[in-house]
């Protein structure tokens, strides 16, 4: 079964121009007939992709080639500025983990309100709650604000609760670099059951290793384009000696 399926997608971007926009500046050059609207940059490029039920698929490329604007694409973070994303089932985005928080409520209530925007019910998110607090190792502060924690701390409760409530598609970005050690090797371990959970995964990594051993096929982007699609040995394969 298909569960994920883009079609011709592409995503501009503001670029360094736009960012330093002036308005002084382009008034000036209006009156003097000069301007030209910022140039964008195109950070996805006529992206088709389909993903069946099952499926582990590893992501790869060079820093900047669009491979995490590729995965907020898919979770729909961002829109595509041309081209159709379709997804079926839960999602569960393991990128920016905790940016979605909002630091004056509970670790609690957090955790409710973080599953029900997953899709998941009040009622199931209460019964969920103390796992989540158990593996994020954070019972001892769950009526206090998520301001209250540190950066780790943060990262921790995300991935607890990303991979707490069994999404039907995982989206990993370079997550195994959450927390501390020994926080590191329980993350592990828990990706490891989603492998053997036969989940849905999509996964960014510069481990190619790791993308080699436990992906069934991988894509690797270059400039915002696929360059490669195919079995995982042949991406890295074929990736690592365009770098030579
Ligand atoms: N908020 C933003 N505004 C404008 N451009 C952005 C923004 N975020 C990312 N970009 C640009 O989009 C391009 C792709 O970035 P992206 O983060 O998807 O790359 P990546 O392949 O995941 O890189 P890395 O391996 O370094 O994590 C880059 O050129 C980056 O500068």
């Amino acid at each position: 079964m298909e569960l994920i399926r883009l079609d011709r997608v592409s995503l501009l971007r503001r670029t360094q121009e736009e960012y330093s926009y002036d308005l002084k500046k382009t008034i000036l050059s209006f009156l003097e007939g000069k301007y030209r609207k910022p140039a964008k940059k195109v950070v996805l490029d006529r992206i088709d992709l389909v993903v069946e039920a099952g499926e582990k698929v590893g992501i790869i490329g060079a820093n900047g080639s669009g491979k995490s604007t590729l995965l907020k694409v898919i979770c729909g973070i961002l829109q595509p500025t041309s081209g159709t994303v379709r997804v079926r089932g839960q999602i569960a985005p393991l990128i920016e983990l905790g940016a979605g928080f909002d630091p004056e409520m509970s670790v609690m209530n957090n955790i409710i309100f973080y599953g029900v925007l997953l899709g998941f019910s009040k009622a199931e998110m209460l019964q969920r709650t103390p796992a989540i607090l158990e593996f994020a190792e954070l019972q001892d502060y769950a009526l206090m604000p998520v301001k209250a924690l540190s950066s780790g701390m943060v990262a921790r409760l995300g991935f607890a609760i990303a991979t707490e409530v069994h999404p039907d598609i995982l989206i990993l970005d370079e997550v195994l670099s959450v927390g501390d050690e020994s926080f590191k090797n329980k993350c592990k371990r828990r990706i490891d059951k989603f492998w053997e959970a036969n989940a849905t995964v999509l996964v960014v990594s510069h481990d190619l290793g790791f993308i080699q051993q436990s992906c069934d096929r991988a894509i690797w982007l270059k400039k915002g384009e696929i360059q490669f699609s195919g079995s995982a040995e042949d991406a890295v394969k074929t990736y690592l000696s365009s770098l030579v």
